[in-house]
């Protein structure tokens, strides 16, 4: 990947996990600026990464090839609306990780005329597995649609929408997934607590377990529902167990926590939208 210089607007949980993954597949820490209000943020940026930090956004994406909206959601048009007014878009390429916050209203605030991508991202950027949705409006050029590509490429898998509209139930699944899982992960060192395990060993064999059961469905041409099969003796422990998960209606249950939020990218895409 070309080292363009980049310009992340909001210093904080998934700007970090993206610019340790860049710089982690050899990105130039000196090619990244980083914006945020924040001098304890900053300072520790500055400090783990070696990137260049600043208070002022204006500043901060002077001369960046790219900008990263990576601010929260109720922030992005303030911030859209004070770099326009401050640098105008000099043909750059913008990209958004926000929540919610469609394109439409980022062109608009952004001027009318921006090259826009609109993304999803996840924090296992920044081990480099992360999972990011994007979708780019039509002044986004050929060499930017491959920037973007080849930025979120370099902290693990992308897919391209073409229909905006999915990005909602994107956000959703690989957006906020992560914490599904690591809920799961919790509960279930807890519970290997519970039973006597030392914590350490409740620790690692729990998240092996996750990583090893991640890597088979990844890498198996067996569906997760096959896999399960093949965990689940007749008459075993894991029946046991599966049947409390099933009477407690899990599957459900994770249906509609995946709905509700889903439902609420919508909410604060329309909400955003409209003011
Ligand atoms: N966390 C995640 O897993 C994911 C998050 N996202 C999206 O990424 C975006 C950021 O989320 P996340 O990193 O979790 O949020 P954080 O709150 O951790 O990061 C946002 C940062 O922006 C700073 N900030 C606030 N106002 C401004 C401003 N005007 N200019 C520059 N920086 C500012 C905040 O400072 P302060 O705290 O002082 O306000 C904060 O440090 C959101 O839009 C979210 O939807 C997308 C995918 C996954
Ligand atoms: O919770 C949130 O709103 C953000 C977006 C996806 C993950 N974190």
């Amino acid at each position: 990947m070309s080292n363009n210089t980049l310009c992340f607007i909001g210093g904080g949980n998934m700007a970090r996990s993206l610019i340790g993954g860049l710089l982690a597949d050899g990105f130039d820490p000196q090619a990244v600026r980083v914006a945020d209000p924040d001098a304890g943020k900053r300072d520790d940026l500055a400090n783990r990464f070696g990137v260049r930090v600043y208070a002022d956004n204006l500043e901060a994406a002077a001369d960046a090839d790219t900008v990263i909206l990576a601010v929260k959601p109720q922030v992005v048009r303030t911030a859209c609306e004070q770099l326009v007014a401050g640098s105008g878009d000099a043909g750059r390429l913008f990209i958004s990780i926000a929540a919610g916050v469609r394109e439409p209203d980022l062109t608009r605030w952004l001027g009318g005329q921006a090259a826009v991508v609109r993304t999803m991202p996840n924090t296992p950027s920044l081990v480099g597995t992360g999972a990011t949705a994007l979708y780019a409006n039509d002044r986004v050029k050929e060499r930017q649609r491959e920037l973007a590509e080849s930025l979120m490429r370099a902290v693990g898998l992308v897919v391209w929408l073409d229909d905006e509209a999915q990005m909602d139930t994107v956000t959703a699944v690989s957006g906020s997934g992560p914490a599904y899982f690591f809920l799961l992960m919790e509960a279930i060192e807890d519970a290997a607590r519970d039973l006597g395990l030392p914590g350490e060993t409740a620790r690692l064999l729990t998240i092996e377990t996750a990583l090893g059961a991640a890597k088979m469905a990844l890498e198996s041409d067996e569906s997760p529902a096959q896999l399960r099969q093949r965990v689940t003796s007749p008459g075993g422990t894991t029946e046991h167990a599966l049947h409390v998960l099933e009477d407690g209606e899990y599957r459900a249950l994770m249906t509609r926590a995946v709905q509700a939020a889903a439902k609420r990218a919508q909410e604060l895409g329309q909400m955003l939208g409209e003011q």
